[in-house]
């Protein structure tokens, strides 16, 4: 099921980050920019860094402190979305678990976390919704896979529906799909960013300004998507309707599969998944 939002619904309800990075930051300003969640119900929580903290309660008019100082605060929240490195995920797991009441929403945005796993390192069959997000949620252009536990309440799970449409569109798949997910939109944005890179680099090295070059690059990267989009041709149409038989595009195109630009790609995607399963099998190892 995929979706768009188009109405927005008010949660509210108390939602803590438990984690206060990019993730949590690209979902925070998405949700309190298109008004489904006041910035008031919203807690932001890392290990230390004060500084980031000031930086987000003056950024968003949310609460933070960290995570030591909260404990309490967790335990009383009823949607929790863990939002740190999966290296710090086992340790804050286990610290939780003991804190939480059986109705506590957990949300996870951490890759390759399985909700298994979660469920070991919590010692209870906590409601757990995995979630892969991208850091487009920020301009309520993400794009998020959700699976869900058994556990979870069909309330819960509108609430977590409701929180990440109102940043993007959302696509529900059985959760060993959540890798190949990963591979396609959680890390997509870095491969399109990266091509974006390169072209503004091959525009400056041909003697176009770096803002010519930028302006330019954003356009076309922006103006192909929107094709896609609202044609709905496929990318292979578009692609030919650039292409002239003998011509330039061809050329460039001809220099891309030498590369094999194609295989490459889907390397790249298979590879992110990958490294995914790995990062979920080294927490399952942690909890032997
Ligand atoms: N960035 C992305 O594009 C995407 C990331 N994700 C997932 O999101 C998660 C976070 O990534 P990202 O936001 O990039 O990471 P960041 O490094 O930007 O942020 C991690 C945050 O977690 C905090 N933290 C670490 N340990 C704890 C703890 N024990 N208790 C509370 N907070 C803690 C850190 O606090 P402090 O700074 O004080 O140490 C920091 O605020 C990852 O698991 C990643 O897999 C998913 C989809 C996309
Ligand atoms: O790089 C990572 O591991 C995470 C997963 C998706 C985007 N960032």
């Amino acid at each position: 099921m995929t979706m768009s939002q188009e109405q927005q619904t008010l949660l509210q309800q108390k939602i803590t980050f438990h984690g206060a990075g990019a993730m949590a930051e690209a979902i925070v300003r998405g949700l309190i920019s298109r008004l489904v969640v006041r910035p008031q119900d919203i807690t932001m929580l890392n290990r230390s860094n004060q500084k980031r903290q000031e930086e987000l309660s003056t950024r968003y008019a949310v609460h933070t402190g960290t995570a030591s100082q909260s404990l309490e605060l967790l335990s009383a929240s009823p949607v929790i979305v863990l939002a740190m490195k999966p290296k710090d995920a086992a340790g804050a797991l286990r610290e939780l678990g003991p804190l939480l009441s059986p109705d506590q929403l957990i949300v996870s945005v951490i890759a390759g976390l399985s909700i298994r796993t979660m469920q070991t390192l919590l010692g209870r069959k906590q409601p757990i919704a995995r979630s892969m997000p991208n850091t487009s949620s920020t301009i309520g252009l993400g794009a998020t896979g959700l699976a869900f536990s058994a556990e979870i309440t069909d309330e819960q799970r509108s609430t977590v529906m409701t929180m990440f449409e109102a940043v993007g569109i959302v696509t529900i798949v059985p959760e060993e799909k959540l890798e190949v997910l990963t591979g396609i939109s959680g890390s997509g944005p870095a491969y399109v960013y990266y091509l974006m890179e390169a072209m503004i680099a091959a525009g400056i090295r041909g003697g176009l300004s770096s803002q010519q070059s930028r302006d330019l690059t954003v356009q076309t990267v922006l103006g192909a998507a929107r094709m896609v989009q609202q044609t709905g041709a496929e990318p292979m149409k578009l692609r030919s309707d650039v292409t002239s038989p003998g011509g330039a595009t061809q050329a460039a195109l001809k220099t891309l599969d030498e590369g094999d630009f194609f295989e490459n790609v889907i390397a790249a995607v298979n590879r992110c998944a990958e490294r995914s399963r790995e990062m979920g099998a080294a927490l399952e190892g942690d909890l032997r």
